[in-house]
């Protein structure tokens, strides 16, 4: 009898799910389901206004598009052959629950109030609470800050609870537990609340020598958060690939999977796409090339970086520390320029030749030279996360004229989040960390060969890339039969699946001399700028958005 996992990946706009054969390493199905509330970033399901940088979903959502995705991939197998899920989530993704996971904003009593809901990782409205959190942690000599590269994000789970505590008390009192999104839908699959260490440990400061920071902390932040991690959150925390429990019979029921079956413990989208891609040993940087890109990175020393996410042992790899930095918009700068920025003929050029905009633009794009169209950007469209950890800074376009055409702008928007790669590694190079070759998957290596060329020209490194096209999911599958375990005809460790399963395409890209050489020239020009305004010469980002701000404070 064959053995089959499910993975699923929860992204930021829809959830896909992934069949493996164990037997074969071969992907049988996919399917995908866009969340029906969407990313919820103007308005809250009864009309009511959101204010600016925030990001909101419905948990609903998550367990709607089970219904969907799972009885898709397993048309045509026998689901007794089916021995486990796994599942893996963007993060900080973060809702407010009661007891027993019923989630606030569905209690008729809160459902009015937008901090009921799901905070997604891209909310940025909490960074008031994390310059405030960073300024004490600095004071009081926190050993934790070093762990995250000397800042906490305003992505990560004490600053959004602490935005809901200032600005919505009677939500924070309300709520008996604060979850991650990964860990509830865990929590709804199997009954048991058993959260994983993984996102504890990269956005909850928590790690396996310290714990959490201490209550004395918190209570420095703010008197009432005191108690957080005891009332809110969980001192019990389990590895990445533990078995959560067992499938219960109304979830196999609404998804036609057997009740009983082994469920891993949650994980996070990034984390398992590294050994989603045969990556068990350090000196490899994946990529997972999306919406955004996180940078993720294994060590045998735990070595302090400045400016990444977050150092974590057995974070991704039992038995290593796990590094993770990232971009907080990369694909999403592109669809930004392609849904306000393209004139009407290049809609036209490309609806009569039947390819979307970025094909054009990429096509018209590739014809130029690296610096020919005399434009350099900086990639901060939606702030900066490594390594300025500061979600206040916004995107620049210099060297306009009136000869610039729009494939320049586009593929100097490329260019910069390639930039910004470009940081990242020379920081984690600089400090110990060694980064020799990249691994890339996500969405855009699929999508864009001149992409993934200018990446590989400017951090001058060979690229491999993944032959899945759902490596999360496919991660997530592969924890799916780690915590299914050898007898049940799933996998002994993480390693092992590995070993066994992932494919790398062919193809791979190599930096080209005479295009490197010339961006090397734009990189240090982009550096020059980047420490400028992100460095606090020229705070003229922070300035303009304050004024902006005013505007939404009066409404
Ligand atoms: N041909 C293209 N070139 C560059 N970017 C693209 C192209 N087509 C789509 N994109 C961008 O890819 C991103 C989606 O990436 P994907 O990996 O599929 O999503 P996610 O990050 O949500 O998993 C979008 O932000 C979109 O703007
Ligand atoms: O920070 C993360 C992982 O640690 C997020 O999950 C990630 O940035 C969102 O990913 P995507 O753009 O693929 O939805």
């Amino acid at each position: 009898m064959a053995k089959y996992t499910i993975g699923i990946d929860y992204g930021t706009e829809s959830a896909r799910a992934l069949l493996l054969n164990l037997d074969t390493a071969e992907e049988v199905a996919t399917a995908a389901m866009n969340y029906p509330h969407g990313v919820m970033d103007e308005r809250l399901p009864n009309g009511m206004a959101i204010p600016p940088d925030w990001a909101l979903q419905h948990p609903d959502d998550y367990i709607e598009v089970l219904k969907h995705i799972i009885p898709e991939v397993i048309k045509g197998i026998d689901k007794e052959e089916v021995i486990g899920i796994g599942i893996d989530f963007t993060s900080c993704t973060i809702l407010p629950t009661k007891k027993n996971g019923t989630p606030l904003c569905d209690i008729d009593a809160y459902k009015n109030n937008p901090h009921a809901y799901v905070k997604l990782w891209k909310h940025h409205a909490a960074q008031d609470e994390a310059n405030r959190l960073n300024e004490i942690a600095r004071q009081r000599g926190e050993s934790f800050l070093e762990r995250y590269g000397g800042k906490i994000s305003s992505e990560w789970v004490i600053p959004k609870v602490w935005q809901i505590l200032n600005e919505a008390p009677e939500i924070y009192e309300a709520a008996d537990r604060i979850m991650e999104a990964t860990d509830w839908v865990i929590m709804m699959l199997t009954g048991n609340e058993k959260r994983n260490s993984c996102t504890a440990g990269y956005k909850a400061i928590w790690s396996k020598k310290e714990g959490y920071p201490s209550n004395e902390f918190f209570a420095a932040l703010d008197p009432r958060l005191e108690h957080i991690v005891d009332e809110k959150l969980s001192r019990e925390l389990y590895p990445v690939g533990t078995k959560a429990g067992g499938l219960t019979q109304a979830m196999a029921q609404m998804t036609g999977l057997k009740p009983g079956i082994a469920v891993a413990v949650g994980n996070v989208d990034a984390h398992v796409s590294v050994p989603a891609m045969g990556v068990t040993s350090p000196g490899k940087m994946v990529m997972i090339m999306g919406t955004s890109i996180c940078h993720m990175v294994l060590s045998e020393q735990e070595i302090h970086v400045p400016g990444i996410c977050g150092v974590v042992e057995d974070g991704i790899i039992p038995g290593l520390f796990g590094y993770e930095a990232g971009q907080s918009a990369v694909g999403d700068i592109f669809a930004w320029f392609v849904e306000n920025c393209v004139p009407a003929d290049y809609q036209e050029e490309a609806k009569t030749r039947n390819i979307n905009i970025h094909t054009l633009l990429t096509e018209k794009a590739s014809k130029l030279k690296p610096g020919q169209s005399g434009l350099l950007a900086i990639d901060w469209w939606n702030g900066n996360r490594s390594i300025l950890v500061d979600a206040d800074l916004s995107g620049v376009i210099l060297g306009m004229t009136l000869l610039t055409k729009p494939e320049e702008i586009y593929r100097a928007l490329i260019e910069a989040t390639a930039y910004g790669t470009r940081t990242i590694i020379d920081d984690f190079n600089e400090h110990g960390v060694s980064v020799e070759e990249l691994y890339a998957c996500g969405g855009l290596p699929e999508k864009n060969k001149m992409l993934m060329q200018i990446y590989s020209d400017v951090s001058g490194l060979p690229i491999k890339v993944a032959k899945s096209s759902q490596t999360p999911a496919l991660g997530a599958a592969m924890f799916g039969a780690v915590a299914a375990g050898k007898e049940q005809g799933g996998f002994e460790s993480i390693f092992e699946a590995a070993r066994k399963i992932p494919k790398l395409k062919d193809e791979e890209y190599k930096p080209i001399a005479a295009n490197a050489a010339i961006y090397e020239r734009l990189y240090q020009e982009y550096k020059t700028l980047h420490d400028y305004f992100g460095r606090g010469a020229n705070d003229v980002m922070k300035r303009l958005k304050a004024i902006k701000k005013s505007y939404s404070d009066e409404r």
